[in-house]
């Protein structure tokens, strides 16, 4: 998907709510484990309920590794059932990659190809050629990690390293990197106080935001501060929306609490 056809979606849905798939089956209904497929069936309803409220969906794979197979499998199945019945939603492969060159590229291959995702999440600091491999592929989009959302953000990122913070060397650096226009970049939702300058070096390019919701992070002041002239934020919730109730009204619980948030953006994009 091009970052126009991203941003006509928002502008149409009033929308720029991305919903994290993070699926614990521990979480989940306990009526949906007698479905064969449990964790698909999960995701098929909440997807069915939300897709007109939200632009994207974020499964972290995680959630999917963690149960060997059968959570690949349901992957598959999830991003396949995207893709044919919603082409029109943006998807986010939340994995955290990045190697040397060679080994970068199959992993890009793996969710740019294989899985057909329309992005991935990539952690920058192996540097120029591990990032690259991803880049090399068109009309896909590579989500650095610039200022994450945890606490340990802090240990690295934030530290001043030749007189500049570590995080502001990512964004200042990989703006140099070949195709750099398919880089997108993760600020967390938490770290809201920084987005003004974070915008000063990467004026328009989006971000993904999580941690609105469970880990605190505020709407308002991440629009306040990191909105761009074609919005340029993908604001991001899981458990706050998928995990809304736990009985057999959860995907309708987890539709009022998007919805909720989809008003509050409306809002925001006037
Ligand atoms: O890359 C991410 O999406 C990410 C980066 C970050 O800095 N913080 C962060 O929470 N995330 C992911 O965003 C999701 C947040 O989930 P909730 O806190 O349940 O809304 C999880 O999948 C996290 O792994």
């Amino acid at each position: 998907m091009t970052t126009t056809e991203l941003i006509n979606q928002i502008r149409k849905k009033k929308s720029f709510l991305c919903i994290g798939l993070d699926v614990d089956l521990n979480k989940i209904p306990q009526h949906l484990l007698k479905e064969e497929d449990p964790i698909f069936a999960f995701n098929k309803a909440i997807i069915d309920a939300t897709h007109h409220l939200c632009v994207a969906y974020k499964p972290n794979t995680a959630f999917y590794e963690a149960y060997g197979l059968k959570g690949w499998k349901a992957l598959e199945k999830t991003i396949k059932y995207l893709n044919e019945k919603y082409p029109e939603i943006f998807t986010i492969a939340d994995a955290k990659r990045g190697d040397i060159g060679n080994t970068s590229t199959m992993y890009a291959q793996a969710f740019f190809e294989d899985l057909a995702f329309d992005s991935v999440t990539v952690a920058p600091y192996m540097g120029k050629d591990s990032v690259e491999p991803f880049l090399a592929f068109k009309n896909k989009h590579t989500i650095l990690l610039a200022l994450t959302s945890n606490a340990g953000a802090f240990d690295f990122q934030t530290k001043t390293v030749e007189g500049k913070e570590l995080y502001k060397q990512v964004l200042d650096t990989s703006k140099t990197w070949e195709n750099a226009e398919n880089l997108m970049y993760v600020v967390g939702a938490t770290k809201a106080e920084y987005l003004a300058e974070i915008r000063n070096i990467i004026p328009d390019s989006f971000l993904l935001v999580p941690g609105v919701g469970a880990q605190g992070g505020n709407l308002q002041d991440v629009c306040k501060y990191g909105m761009s002239e074609n919005v340029g934020l993908l604001i991001n919730s899981s458990r706050g929306i998928i995990y809304a109730s736990s009985g057999e009204d959860f995907a309708a619980a987890a539709a009022s609490k998007a919805e909720a948030l989809q008003k509050e953006m409306a809002v925001e994009l006037g």
